[in-house]
């Protein structure tokens, strides 16, 4: 049930002005201003897994997935983005932002979004609409990141500093612990996360929820830590090579944006090649810049590039599991297609299941063309992040 739901044309297909969380943009001559491409990202789960989820019927419409689109405009609206298009499959709706992009699974949302967006302030509001549509009144587990921004002054209140994020985020969570990864005199990535609550991981609390699984109509294991897996590979570049960042701007102002810029963009770079049985949606900017999305079963990819030579940036990430392609590969293919500068890798994996720490530490493996400045393993409550920090050699 794969389905393009809407195709507006934003930004803007005519010579309209459109306003965004950053700046205004003037479709008709484009704007030479400096984007801010790095992105907050929140990920925020109510159950460890769809299977918790009392199921009535075979609708896949239940959790967070039955709210309305509306909701969800209202919600954006805090964070000053609006969404752009969207695509569906049997486990998750996926938002393509005119701020990057959000992924809304039954029991879990993923929303990144980059330029000087609020993300953080929406978290009330979708707490509540958690609480009032689909009855979780608990967050499992809650994860905020982001990489060093490149013009944290013009972030607003609690984004222009990590101490203020942070803040703001323990009036909203309990259990929170917070990092910053990687050099401080360097490119270096921010880190809140939160461990399940006491109240939902004692027995008493696992048993009904155990209980409340079987009264549904699915075939689970609630006892089997692999169906708890998960993982989040992000990798963030810098310093994109100008050349190859050309694709990225349309080639023809009236034809050559939105959706079919984008398709056009896929083919032309090769990123349709990264998972070429994954569903796609892509969408170029006017008068440049790409977003994209891409559902594979039950996991997602996406990427946003920002090509301006002031302040190129493009990100990838996935939660597709590595039998789809090892991390080195997927470093590989963008490398390739970006030639960064620099670029920064994490890898996020739940921890018990099929997981050998070394293993993970050497799937940050040399570069060919690159010098890994840093790789820096943390062992959390349940998780383990390797982190990777690479410059071109000889730059
Ligand atoms: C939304 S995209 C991708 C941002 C992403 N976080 C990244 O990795 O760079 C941002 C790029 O699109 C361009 N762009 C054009 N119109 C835009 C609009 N209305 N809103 C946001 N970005 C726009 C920006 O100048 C920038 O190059």
């Amino acid at each position: 049930m794969d389905t393009l739901i809407c195709k507006d044309n934003l930004p803007s297909s005519s010579t309209s002005t459109t306003t965004t969380s950053d700046r205004t943009l003037d479709s008709s001559n484009g704007s030479s201003e400096s984007f801010e491409g790095p992105e907050k990202l929140l990920e925020i789960w109510f159950e460890p897994s769809p299977n918790y989820i009392i199921k009535d019927n075979s609708s896949t419409n239940i959790g967070l997935r039955s709210i309305e689109r509306g909701i969800w405009d209202d919600m954006l609206n805090i964070v000053k983005c609006k969404i752009i298009n969207m695509i569906e499959n049997d486990h998750v709706d996926a938002y393509l932002l005119s701020e990057s992009s959000m992924f809304v699974y039954q029991h879990k949302i993923i929303l990144k979004t980059c330029g000087t967006t609020t993300l953080l302030a929406a978290i009330p509001r979708l707490l509540k609409i958690a609480s009032e549509h689909c009855q979780f009144h608990k967050v499992w587990r809650a994860f905020y990141s982001r990489k060093s921004f490149m013009f944290p002054e013009r972030q607003s209140h609690p984004h222009n500093n990590w101490k203020d994020e942070v803040a703001y985020l323990e009036q909203l969570f309990d259990n929170g612990s917070a990092y910053t990864v990687g050099r401080i005199n360097g490119d270096h990535w921010f880190l809140y996360l939160t461990s399940p609550p006491n109240d939902i991981t004692s027995e008493d609390d696992s048993s009904q929820l155990r209980h409340r699984a079987a009264s549904s109509s699915t075939d689970v294991n609630m006892e089997n830590q692999c169906d708890l897996d998960d993982q989040t590979v992000e990798v963030l570049m810098t310093e994109l090579n100008p050349k190859m960042m050309k694709k990225f701007y349309c080639e023809n102002m009236d034809n050559d944006s939105g959706t079919e810029g984008g398709a056009r963009v896929d083919r032309e770079t090769g990123l349709k090649n990264l998972y070429p049985s994954a569903k796609l949606d892509s969408f170029l900017f006017k008068p440049c810049g790409y977003s994209a999305n891409g559902l594979l079963e039950d996991s997602y990819f996406t990427i946003h590039v920002t090509p301006e030579l002031s302040c190129s940036y493009a990100s990838f990430e996935t939660n597709i599991p590595l039998a789809h392609g090892t991390i080195s590969e997927i470093i590989h293919q963008l490398i390739a297609i970006f030639e960064p500068g620099k670029f920064i890798v994490t890898v996020f994996k739940t921890q018990g299941c099929n997981v050998d720490k070394k293993h993970l530490v050497n799937s940050l493996s040399n570069v060919t063309g690159y010098v890994r400045k840093d790789r820096i393993l943390y062992d959390f409550d349940g998780y383990d992040l390797v982190f990777g920090n690479f410059e071109k050699r000889n730059k």
